[in-house]
């Protein structure tokens, strides 16, 4: 477990870098060209921990999958030409793995046990296993298949038409990719709109679906086709760098091929309305995914209210903004997103008490905060946890406060940004 010492900075932070793939649309596109038949090229992969778990399931499963820096290439013949993998699977510290691939297997012949690390192994599965049960899933585990580990024996599954009643994109894909492998029809509706990559992906594979408001219906045993995927950068990855101009007085930096897939730009909306100074430069489409770049530059904020429909387009964006909230003017409330309860970390004490290691005060409720703003902070000796989102953000926080920062676990970072401290030093030159 490696320690960072940081210091302060002094001046703004300038330049423009373009920040590693998206770390949701790099899962998909191996789990959507493996399930492909033919080839698939994945340029800007994101090589974080959390992908290359995806990628060494469907190894274990057979399929051909070369990885060189940031392309990936995929060979497959489809789901057909799976084997049944001879040793379990780990799914590390990656929820989305999980979630998604509970969904694939259980559509496969196969029996195959999984597991992930400390934190995985305590987040809730019975989200996806309940529903999947339903379709006729065999799956089996603690707390009748609540958590990981766990053994699932492959079925046909029959079709499912299924309200979800957690606000998670990880249950609707894992179902829709449930659906893609079952006989029938089906149809998923959400209260609230969550990211909608595996629809977007679904579609550029070749499949067919509807999307009516909420609601996706894909019908089962359509053959995918392997194609190439340009991953845009992940704007969670971006919100690091967002929120660190609006924090040191003299930013001015661009982000440039970001993402801006609707369904997660909720932190440009929050920024906007907390008064940022900030320019989006839309310029393409790939795979049905918006990318464009962004400039932001650092001007004083007001604080806001975080609540309702925009929490599932920011969820993981919160623990960054919640640092921001600390320096904005006036308070800011986050509601709605107990969701965070069930992260890498309980998220909302993680936040809380990495806040207050900083000497900041925050309130909590069961589901969000209230964070007054104008405070100064305090170097300190703060831990990741474990959470990569908690590792950056005391790395940014470290910009501004007064003396040195001690950032323990940095090694977290990894699971999403490998590239996190080169990317921040290239902005500090
Ligand atoms: O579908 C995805 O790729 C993800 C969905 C979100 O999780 P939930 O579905 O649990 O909200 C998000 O927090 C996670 O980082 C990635
Ligand atoms: C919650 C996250 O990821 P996952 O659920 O895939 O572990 C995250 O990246 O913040």
């Amino acid at each position: 477990m490696t320690d960072i010492r940081l210091q302060p900075i002094e001046k703004g932070l300038s330049g423009s870098i373009t920040v590693p793939g998206d770390k949701s649309i790099s899962h998909r596109s191996i789990i959507f060209g493996s399930l492909a038949k033919g080839k698939t090229t994945v340029r800007h992969f994101l090589s974080g921990e959390d992908c290359l778990r995806t990628i060494n399931a469907f190894r274990a499963l057979g399929v051909s999958i070369e990885q060189d820096g940031e392309t990936v290439i995929l060979e497959s013949e489809g789901k057909d030409s799976f084997k049944e993998p001879l040793q379990p699977i780990n799914f590390g510290n990656s929820g989305t793995t999980a979630r998604l691939l509970l969904g694939v297997f259980a559509a496969l012949p196969f029996h195959i046990t999984a597991y992930g690390d400390a934190s995985l192994t305590n987040r809730p599965m019975d989200r996806v296993t309940k529903p999947l049960r339903q379709m006729g899933a065999k799956i089996n585990g603690r707390e009748k298949g609540k958590y990981l580990p766990l053994a699932v024996d492959g079925q046909k599954l029959s079709e499912l038409t299924y309200h979800t009643p957690v606000k998670s994109a990880q249950v609707k894909s894992a179902l829709l990719l449930a659906g893609l492998l079952a006989d029938g029809e089906t149809r998923i509706t959400e209260d609230v709109k969550t990211r909608d990559h595996t629809e977007r992906m679904l579609q550029s594979f070749g499949a067919k679906i509807d999307v009516t408001g909420t609601t996706v219906t894909v019908k089962g045993g359509q053959q995918l086709v392997g194609t190439d995927v340009y991953v845009p950068g992940d704007i969670s990855s971006a919100a690091f760098f967002l929120v660190a101009a609006c924090l040191v007085p003299g930013s001015d930096i661009t982000l440039s091929n970001t993402g801006l897939n609707e369904t997660r730009t909720g932190i440009l909306d929050v920024l906007r309305d907390m008064g940022a100074d900030m320019e989006i430069k839309e310029h393409k489409i790939q795979a049905g995914e918006r990318i464009g770049d962004i400039r932001i530059r650092y001007r004083s904020l007001k604080g806001t209210e975080i609540s309702g429909g925009i929490i599932p387009r920011l969820i993981d964006e919160l623990p960054i903004l919640a640092l921001l909230a600390t320096q904005a003017d006036g308070d800011t409330l986050i509601k709605d997103a107990e969701e965070l309860r069930f992260k890498e970390t309980d998220r909302i004490e993680a936040i809380a008490s990495t806040l207050r290691s900083f000497g900041a005060e925050v309130e909590t409720t069961p589901d969000g905060m209230r964070i007054p703003g104008n405070q100064s902070l305090q170097g300190a000796s703060a831990d990741s946890f474990g959470d990569h989102r908690i590792g950056m953000m005391i790395a940014i926080a470290s910009l501004i406060a007064n003396g040195e920062t001690i950032l323990t676990d940095a090694d977290s970072i990894n699971i999403s940004y490998p590239s996190f401290f080169a990317d921040l030093r290239a902005l500090q030159k």
